[in-house]
C-alpha cells in the first residue's frame, strides 16, 4: 500500500480502512456506534486545512473568521480561539489582575492549545475550554465540543508567535483595519473602547490605563512582528469582501473535491447548502419526531431524484415562447422508470412520480443477513480460487449472492449473504433508462443484487441511476468497481460503517423512521 496512488485516495475517501474490518481495534471496541474519535480511524483521518488569522485586538479577527464561514458553508469549518487557551490567574493575580498582561505571549497556554490541535488532526474531537472576560477564568462554563473538520480556523493576536502552531497551518492571514499604521491603531482603540465598554462592562478609565500599559507595547513589540509570517494581508478587514471571496476560493480549490468522486466520476453528491445540512440535521436527530422526519427526508430525497434525472440524455428542443422568440432548450428523456427497494426505497416513489408524470416503478425485495450484525463467513475453499488482486469480488451462487472483500495478503475479510426474494418489474425495462430508488447505500451488499437483476433484464449498466440520500464510501466502492458505468447521486457522504456494517453516523432504520413502525 501507499505506492499506488488510487489505492491511497480509496484509503483516505473511506476513512475506514477496507480491511478495516478485521482490524483489532475497530473488533475489539464494544460501544454500539463507532465515533471516527477512536484510535482505529486516527491515521486514515483526513488532514484538516488549518488557517491562521491574526491582527491586533479589536482589527475584526472574529468578524473576517466569521465571514469565511458563511461563505464555506458547504464544508465543515470549525473555529477555535486563542482566547480559549489563556491561562487561569492565580488568586493572587486575580487580586492586581489591572497589572496582569493578556497581550504578552505567556499569558496563553500554548501546549494545551497544540494538544489539541494535535487531536483535532487525528479526527477526534476536543473539548476547548470557554474563557469568560469578566471574571477572567476558563473554568466557569461547559466546554465546548470541537468535531474534526474539514476546515480549523485559528483565530488570535498571537496565533502567529509559536512556530509550532505556526507550522499547523497551511494558510496565514493577517488582518489590518487600514494601511496606515498609526490610523491602523487608532481604529482598534476606538473600537476596543466600544467593545469593552459595552460586552466586557469595563470602565473606560481601565481600557484606556490597560491600552496604553500593555495592549500598545505588545502589538508593537510581538504582534507586528508576526505580520511577515502572513500568506494574505487584509486591510479594511471584514469590509474588504474581495479579500474575502478570493480566500474562500483559494480554500475550495485546496479542499477539492472529495476524494471518492475524484475516484469515480460517475459517483456525484449533490452541492450542500445550510438548506440541505439543516435538513441532515434534522433527519439524522435520534429525537426528531416522525412527522419532521418524513418531512425532512421528503424535502431531501427530491432533491437528490432532481439531481438525478438531470443525468438522463436528452434531446435539443426549440420553442417559441409567447414574445415570438425562439428558446433553445431541452427535451426530457422519456423512456423511464423507477426500481424501489422495498421498504425503504418506497419513501423515494412518491419524489419520482411528483417529478415523472405516470412513470412505471418496479420493486425489488431483497433478504440481508449481516445488517444485524450477524455474520455469515464464506466456505473457505472459495477464497484460493480468487487471484490477488483486484481487491474486491463478488458471485452469485445459487439462489444467494456473496459479496467478500479483499485486501492486499487477505483472502476472506467480509463475506455477507443478500438474497432476491422478490421482483416485480416493467416487462420493458430493458428499453428504458432505470432509477434505482434507496436511501442508504452501506455495505452496498443489496445494491449490487438489486444492480445485478436489473442487468440481467437487459437494462446497460450505463442506463441506470442509482439515488440514495447517504453513502458509506464502503458501498460506494463496491458499487461503483462491481459496475463502473452506472452512475450514483447522494446527498452525503458518510464516514464509514461500525462494527455491526451500520451506517455512522446514519440515520438509524430508514424505513422504520419514515413509515413510523419503530418502537416509539
Ligand atoms: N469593518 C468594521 N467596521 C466597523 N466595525 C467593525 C468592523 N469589523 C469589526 N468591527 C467591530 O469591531 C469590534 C472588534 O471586531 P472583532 O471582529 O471582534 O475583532 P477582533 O476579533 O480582532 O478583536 C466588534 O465590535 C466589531 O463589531
Ligand atoms: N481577561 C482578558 C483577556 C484578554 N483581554 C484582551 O483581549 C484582547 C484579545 O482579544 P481579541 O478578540 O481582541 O483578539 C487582548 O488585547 C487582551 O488585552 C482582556 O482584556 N481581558
Ligand atoms: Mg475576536
Amino acid at each position: 500500500m501507499g505506492s499506488n496512488p488510487v489505492e491511497d485516495l480509496i484509503e483516505a475517501s473511506s476513512r475506514v480502512h477496507l480491511s478495516g474490518f478485521h482490524l483489532n481495534g475497530l473488533e475489539s471496541r464494544n460501544s454500539e456506534v463507532e465515533q471516527p474519535t477512536t484510535s482505529a480511524t486516527d491515521h486514515l483521518h483526513k488532514q484538516p486545512f488549518v488557517i491562521g488569522v491574526a491582527g491586533g485586538a479589536a482589527s475584526g479577527k472574529t468578524t473576517v473568521c466569521d465571514m469565511i464561514i458563511e461563505q464555506l458553508h458547504d464544508q465543515r469549518v470549525v473555529l477555535v480561539n486563542q482566547d480559549s487557551f489563556y491561562h487561569n490567574l492565580t488568586p493572587e493575580e486575580l487580586t492586581r489582575v489591572h497589572e496582569y498582561n493578556f497581550d504578552h505571549p505567556d499569558a496563553f497556554d500554548t501546549e494545551q492549545l497544540l494538544c489539541a490541535m494535535e487531536k483535532l488532526k487525528h479526527g477526534q474531537a476536543v473539548d476547548i475550554p470557554k474563557y469568560d472576560f469578566k471574571s477572567y477564568k476558563s473554568n466557569i462554563f461547559p466546554t465546548r465540543r470541537v468535531n474534526p473538520s474539514d476546515v480549523i480556523i485559528l483565530e488570535g493576536i498571537l496565533i502567529f508567535h509559536d512556530p509550532r502552531v505556526r507550522d499547523l497551518m497551511k494558510m496565514k492571514i493577517f488582518v489590518d483595519t487600514a494601511l496606515n499604521i498609526s490610523a491602523d491603531a487608532d481604529v482598534r482603540l476606538a473600537r476596543r473602547i466600544r467593545r469593552d465598554t459595552g460586552e466586557k462592562g469595563r470602565d473606560i478609565g481601565m481600557v484606556l490605563d490597560q491600552y496604553s500599559k500593555f495592549v500598545k507595547p505588545a502589538f508593537d513589540d510581538f504582534i507586528l512582528p508576526t505580520k511577515k509570517y502572513a500568506d494574505i494581508i487584509i486591510p479594511r478587514g471584514g469590509d474588504n469582501h474581495v479579500a474575502i471571496d478570493l480566500i474562500v476560493q483559494h480554500i475550495r480549490t485546496k479542499l477539492g473535491q472529495h476524494d471518492l468522486c475524484k475516484i469515480y466520476p460517475n459517483f456525484f453528491v449533490i452541492q450542500s447548502t445550510f438548506q440541505i445540512r439543516g435538513m441532515h440535521t434534522l433527519i439524522r436527530d435520534a429525537q426528531t419526531t416522525k412527522h419532521d422526519f418524513v418531512f425532512y427526508a421528503d424535502r431531501l430525497i427530491r432533491l437528490v431524484v432532481e439531481h438525478g434525472l438531470g443525468h438522463l440524455p436528452f434531446t435539443e428542443k426549440q420553442v417559441i415562447t409567447p414574445t415570438e422568440s425562439v428558446y433553445t432548450g431541452v427535451d426530457f428523456c422519456k423512456r423511464l422508470c423507477g426500481v424501489s427497494v422495498i421498504r425503504s426505497g418506497e419513501s423515494m416513489e412518491n419524489a419520482l412520480r411528483a417529478c415523472c408524470k405516470g412513470i412505471k416503478i418496479g420493486k425489488i425485495l431483497i433478504h440481508r443477513e449481516g445488517d444485524n450484525g450477524q455474520q455469515v463467513w464464506m466456505p473457505q475453499f472459495l477464497s484460493f480460487t480468487l487471484p490477488h488482486p483486484p481487491s474486491l469480488w463478488s458471485c452469485v451462487l445459487p439462489g444467494v449472492f456473496y459479496i467478500w472483500f479483499l485486501h492486499c495478503e487477505c483472502s476472506i475479510i467480509l463475506p455477507i449473504t443478500v438474497q432476491l426474494i422478490y421482483e416485480k418489474l416493467p416487462q420493458d425495462i430493458s428499453d428504458r433508462h432505470v432509477l434505482l430508488l434507496d436511501p442508504i447505500l452501506g455495505t452496498g451488499n443489496s445494491a449490487v443484487q438489486a444492480i445485478s437483476l436489473i442487468l440481467k433484464k437487459g437494462v446497460p449498466e450505463s442506463n441506470i441511476i442509482f439515488l440514495n440520500l447517504i453513502s458509506a464510501p464502503q458501498g460506494v466502492h463496491v458499487v461503483c468497481k462491481s459496475f463502473p458505468r452506472i452512475k450514483i447521486v447522494t446527498s452525503e457522504i458518510e464516514i464509514g460503517l461500525n462494527k455491526d456494517f451500520r451506517v455512522i453516523p446514519g440515520m438509524g432504520e430508514f424505513g422504520d423512521r419514515y413509515f413510523g413502525t419503530d418502537d416509539d
